[in-house]
C-alpha cells in the first residue's frame, strides 16, 4: 500500500475460529472506504446523488444531519453541492468512537473551509435541532427494529417543514423466489469485486444479528406513519434501496 491509496477489505479473508459479531472498530475503520464501495451495489451513485437532492430542499442557513456518518462520505457530498451556502450547518454522528475520530479528521483535511460538527453519539438519543435535510445512508438497518419507528418519528418532528430526510438501506423481498435470487446476486456481485466465497460467508455470519433488513413497502410504510406527506423510492440497485421522504410538498 502506498501513502494515498486505500487499504484493500480482507478482514474475512482467512478463516476464524470464533467469528464475533460484526462491528464498526478501528479494523474496520482502516478499510472502510474499499469494503463499502466493494459491498454495496449503487453506493457511489447514492452519495453523488444525496448531494443533488440536497441543493433542492436546503435553504441558506440550513441545517443538514448525517445520521451513522462513518467516514462523512454522504456529508462531504452534500458539502459539496451546497459550497455557495455560507451558514449551512452540517452535523455528523456516529456511535463508534474510531470511526467518529476518523471522520472528524478525514473532514477537517477534505473541507478546510467548511466547518462539521462531528459528534459520537447515539443517534436513539441525540437531542436534535429544527433542521431541513436528515441523511440516513445505510444506518437504519444496523438499529433493533423495535427501535426504527421511534426514531423516525423523532426525526420527523426535527425536520422543520418542507424538510427532507434520505434513507439508504439494504432490503429483502416478500416474494420468496425473488428474495433468493436478489441475494443471491449480491454475493454474485461481491464474489466479481474480488470477495472470495468465504469471505462473503464469514462476513455473512458477522452480519446476522447485526444488519436486519426490512422490506421497501415496510419502508415506505413507516415513512408514512411518521407524517411525511410525500414518499418515493428513488433508487433501486439489486436488494439495495433509496428512500426520499418529505415532510409537505416535495415541488
Ligand atoms: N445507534 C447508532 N448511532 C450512531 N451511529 C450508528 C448507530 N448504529 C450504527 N451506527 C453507525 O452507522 C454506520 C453504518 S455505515 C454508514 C455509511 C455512511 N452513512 C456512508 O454514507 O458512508 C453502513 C454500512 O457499513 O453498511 C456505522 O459507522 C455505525 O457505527
Ligand atoms: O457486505 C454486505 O454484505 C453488506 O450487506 C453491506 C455492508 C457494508 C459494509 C459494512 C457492513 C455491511
Amino acid at each position: 500500500m502506498n501513502k494515498n491509496s486505500i487499504p484493500r477489505d480482507a478482514l474475512f479473508a482467512n478463516p476464524l475460529d470464533r467469528l464475533a459479531s460484526f462491528s464498526f472498530d478501528e479494523q474496520v475503520v482502516q478499510v472502510f472506504p474499499d469494503m463499502i464501495k466493494r459491498s454495496v451495489p449503487g453506493y457511489s451513485q447514492i452519495l453523488g446523488m444525496a448531494g443533488v437532492i440536497a441543493r433542492r430542499y436546503v435553504p441558506e442557513a440550513g441545517r443538514v444531519y448525517d445520521l451513522g456518518a462513518s467516514l462523512g462520505a454522504a456529508t462531504l457530498s452534500v458539502a459539496q453541492q451546497l459550497d455557495h451556502l455560507q451558514q449551512l450547518e452540517l452535523i455528523a454522528v456516529d456511535n463508534s468512537p474510531a470511526m467518529s475520530e476518523r471522520c472528524r479528521s478525514l473532514l477537517a483535511e477534505t473541507l478546510p473551509q467548511r466547518p462539521v460538527e462531528v459528534v459520537c453519539a447515539d443517534i436513539r438519543t441525540l437531542d436534535y435541532q429544527p433542521c431541513d435535510l436528515i441523511l440516513l445512508n445505510f444506518t437504519l438497518q444496523f438499529l433493533p427494529p423495535a427501535d426504527r419507528l421511534p426514531l423516525m418519528q423523532r426525526l420527523f418532528q426535527a425536520l422543520r417543514p418542507g424538510g427532507a430526510l434520505i434513507l439508504s438501506e439494504k432490503v429483502h423481498f416478500s416474494d420468496p423466489r425473488q428474495a433468493q435470487l436478489l441475494y443471491e446476486l449480491h454475493h454474485d456481485f461481491k464474489r466479481a469485486n474480488g470477495y472470495s466465497d468465504m469471505e462473503i460467508s464469514q462476513k455473512r455470519t458477522a452480519l446476522e444479528d447485526v444488519l436486519r433488513t426490512d422490506t421497501a413497502e415496510v419502508q415506505l410504510q413507516r415513512l408514512q406513519d411518521c407524517g411525511f406527506s410525500f414518499c418515493s423510492q428513488w433508487f433501486q440497485y439489486l436488494n439495495f434501496a433509496s428512500f426520499l421522504a418529505i415532510k409537505g410538498d416535495p415541488l
